[in-house]
């Protein structure tokens, strides 16, 4: 990017940090940053970049977006005075450079790990960090309130929100946009991080008018001009900068028709080389004596300075999920069959039976296997941005024409359109289905991350049919079962990583799966989607210590499927156990149903206790979180007063007379003997 100034790159020369004194060893705290003499930041850039690389490369992480911004971090802590002045990170997977500037440099090796630095900013980490969520769009709101706030309470001091092109692609951004154009007195410094791309290219109308502002042939050729009536190798700076301005200011008025930010009202500031220390540094200061809201629009490159990232067309390393061989970028992990793929193919598969089947991704295509339907149609998969609230009613309003889309969206980004499925779709009894990869507690990405509401949260919607399979086999058929529904929404839910070992039913009785008999009727474990894996586990533990477990998957989590109340009936203890909230989740539903229909048993719900969990390993959380096999054997054993605590065993109030009608007994699809429990897969 760099090039736009025919400035040679700053990208990563052969860092050697051995070379130069340690800078970033020498930074224990901002002021030490700060203190550095101007002519050592590039050399801290090339080591900041160096380090990054070296240290992502064994956890995991944003490696490519945290590339992307190394000099524009730098230059923000130059001109402003944290934690006085409130810099804020939209999204936030692009603050690792500000961790090591605010002298967090030491906690790269426990990145994203347990009781480690987070990979988002983090309060408890740091007083210069301020916004912990990681759904993006949400920095200019933080920033139209954080600077009202300033100004009602008299404090001279300025935020600082740093926004990326893929993050205004989100309406909240738009909604906060229109707030601060209306107060000229904000003391609210907007950098737009402009490099592009979300994960694939920014789409929309509003990517194309970016980059019509930084890749205009015009713009290219002005500069040239600029630089040769400076007769000297392009120097950046002020000079550069101010001769720019003027040209710009011809360009834009002249190539760039609608100016986005400047008919907003906004003062706009750049195009600015985003690699460029001292333009940036430049072109900050002059937006931080301004006064008032400024946009400084920044370009930079994802992954900058690192070729496997440059060189990476998908998403340019956005977030490579565990360790990868620094010189290649290419992930250490063995790739194992994941939830993702099996979805991906089978909605290929269904796509080519159903010309009415579309797909909805926003602005992650390829994290959710969208991308493999686009391959195979690209005029079926509309991207529409980090815009979930949009892609809902834009599904609605493909299945009002006629289509079945298939929103693929991550769990926990749904949440934020649950107006709009509960009134767009399902108030409208429209056929869309939403597949909510990465449901349940995920791990490295921490609380904002975690796919523990979508059962708890949707479930209250009129007509909504939730499905959570257990394996590959139920993925495919209960994926399939959604796309038949055309009278309301539907939800398929399944979390990250490895699709779990195959779990055959014995038998299924109006749609729920059994899995396992025990040889006495003691207990009823329910088991949701993959937790069926830990569930089946934790009943051969309870069997070796003479329980009687039954194993059963719904199949469904909502509505609760009516088959289970007879079921409950029949045993002693009933036991739920899912990879979500407790509060108003799949157990508390199910004992509601039981108490209505007066089957009165005693019902422990294992699950995700509601909170702010915080990140580290799947597995890691799932332990802490009690709700591994043996603590679910445990939990049930205490349940039948057996337990490490030995109460005394109840005796059980007799079944109703007017036990449920038994249900019809339906051939299972997949009847086999149940296989021996495997672990669920880290
Ligand atoms: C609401 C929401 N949807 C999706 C995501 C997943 N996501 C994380 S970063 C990212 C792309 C962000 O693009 P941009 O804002 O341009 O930042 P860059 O990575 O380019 O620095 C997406 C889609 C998210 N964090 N929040
Ligand atoms: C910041 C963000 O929201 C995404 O980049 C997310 O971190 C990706 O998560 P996965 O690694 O599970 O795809
Ligand atoms: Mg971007």
């Amino acid at each position: 990017m760099s090039a736009w100034l025919g400035i040679d790159s700053l990208a990563m020369k052969p860092a050697d940090a051995t070379a130069t004194p340690d800078l970033i060893g020498k930074i224990k705290e901002l002021a030490d940053f700060k203190r550095l003499p101007v002519e050592a930041l590039p050399d801290l850039a090339d080591q900041i970049r160096a380090f990054l690389v070296s240290k992502v490369s064994r956890t995991g992480g944003h490696i490519g977006p945290n590339l992307g911004v190394v000099e524009l971090t730098m230059a923000i802590h130059r001109i402003f005075d944290s934690p006085t002045d409130r810099v804020i990170f939209d999204t936030g997977h692009q603050s690792y450079v500000h961790k090591v500037l605010t002298g967090r440099g030491d906690g790269f090796d426990q990145l994203r790990k347990r009781d480690g630095l987070t990979g988002y900013p983090s309060q408890a980490e740091s007083e210069h960090d301020f916004v912990e969520n990681s759904h993006a769009s949400t920095a200019l709101s933080y920033a139209d309130g954080l600077a009202k706030a300033h100004v009602l309470r008299g404090e001279k001091r300025h935020v600082v929100a740093v926004v990326g092109d893929g993050a205004l692609t989100g309406g909240m951004c738009w909604e906060a946009l229109n707030n601060i154009a209306a107060r000229k007195d904000l003391p609210l410094v907007i950098v737009v991080n402009d490099n592009g791309r979300s994960y694939a290219p920014t789409i929309g109308g509003l990517a194309s008018h970016l980059s019509s502002l930084r890749l205009n042939p015009s713009y290219e050729k002005m500069l040239d001009s600029v630089r040769e009536a400076l007769g000297r190798t392009p120097v950046v700076g002020p000079p550069l900068f101010e001769a720019m301005h003027a040209v710009k200011r011809g360009i834009k008025d002249a190539v760039a028709p609608q100016v986005m930010f400047e008919d907003l009202g906004l003062k706009y500031v750049g195009p600015v080389d985003g690699h460029d220390i001292d333009a940036l540094m430049s072109a900050l200061e002059k937006a931080k004596n301004f006064g008032g809201p400024v946009i400084v629009h920044a370009i930079t490159k994802k992954g900058n300075g690192y070729q496997p990232a440059e060189d990476d067309v998908d998403d340019c390393l956005h977030s490579p999920s565990s360790a990868f061989d620094p010189e290649t970028g290419k992930t250490l992990a063995k790739s194992a069959k994941k939830w993702t793929g099996v979805f991906a193919d089978e909605l290929v598969k269904v796509a080519e039976e159903r010309d009415d089947v579309v797909g909805i991704t926003a602005a992650m295509a390829i994290p959710t296997g969208i991308d493999k339907l686009a391959h195979r149609f690209p005029e079926r998969v509309f991207d529409v941005g980090i815009a979930e609230q949009h892609a809902a009613t834009s599904a609605a309003g493909l299945a009002l024409g006629g289509l079945h889309p298939v929103a693929a969206i991550y769990s926990t980004f749904l949440n934020r359109a649950f107006d709009q499925v509960l009134l767009d779709v399902a108030m409208h009894k429209l056929g869309v289905t939403f597949v909510l990869d990465r449901a349940g507690i995920t791990g490295p990405d921490g609380p904002s991350h975690y796919g523990i509401w979508d059962m708890a949260v949707f479930r209250v919607i009129p007509g909504i049919r939730i499905a959570a399979p257990r394996d590959e086999a139920t993925l495919r058929e209960e994926f399939r079962e959604c796309l038949d529904v055309n009278d309301g929404p539907t939800i398929v839910r399944f979390p990250t990583g490895a699709v779990a070992a195959d779990l055959p039913a014995i038998e299924r009785f109006d749609g729920v799966d059994v899995l396992a008999h025990g040889n006495r009727r003691d207990v009823l474990l329910v088991a949701c989607g993959a937790f069926a894996t830990n569930a089946m586990a934790a009943a051969e533990l309870l069997t070796e210590q003479g329980f009687g477990v039954t194993v059963v998957d719904p199949r469904f989590v909502a509505p609760v499927p009516a088959a289970l109340l007879p079921m409950a009936a029949e045993h002693r203890y009933v036991v739920t156990l899912e990879d979500g909230v407790r509060t108003g989740g799949f157990g508390d539903a199910l004992a509601k149903e039981l108490r209505d229909a007066g089957i009165d048993r005693p019902l422990r719900d294992l699950g995700v206790t509601p909170g702010w969990h915080p990140h580290g390993s799947r597995a890691e959380l799932l332990a802490d979180l009690d709700l591994t096999p043996e603590a679910v054997a445990e939990a049930i054993r205490d349940l039948a007063g057996r337990g490490s605590r030995q109460p005394e065993q109840p005796e059980l109030p007799l079944a109703p007379k007017q036990a449920a009608a038994k249900p019809e007994k339906t051939e299972a699809k997949t009847v086999a003997k149940p296989v021996k429990a495997a672990k669920e897969p880290a």
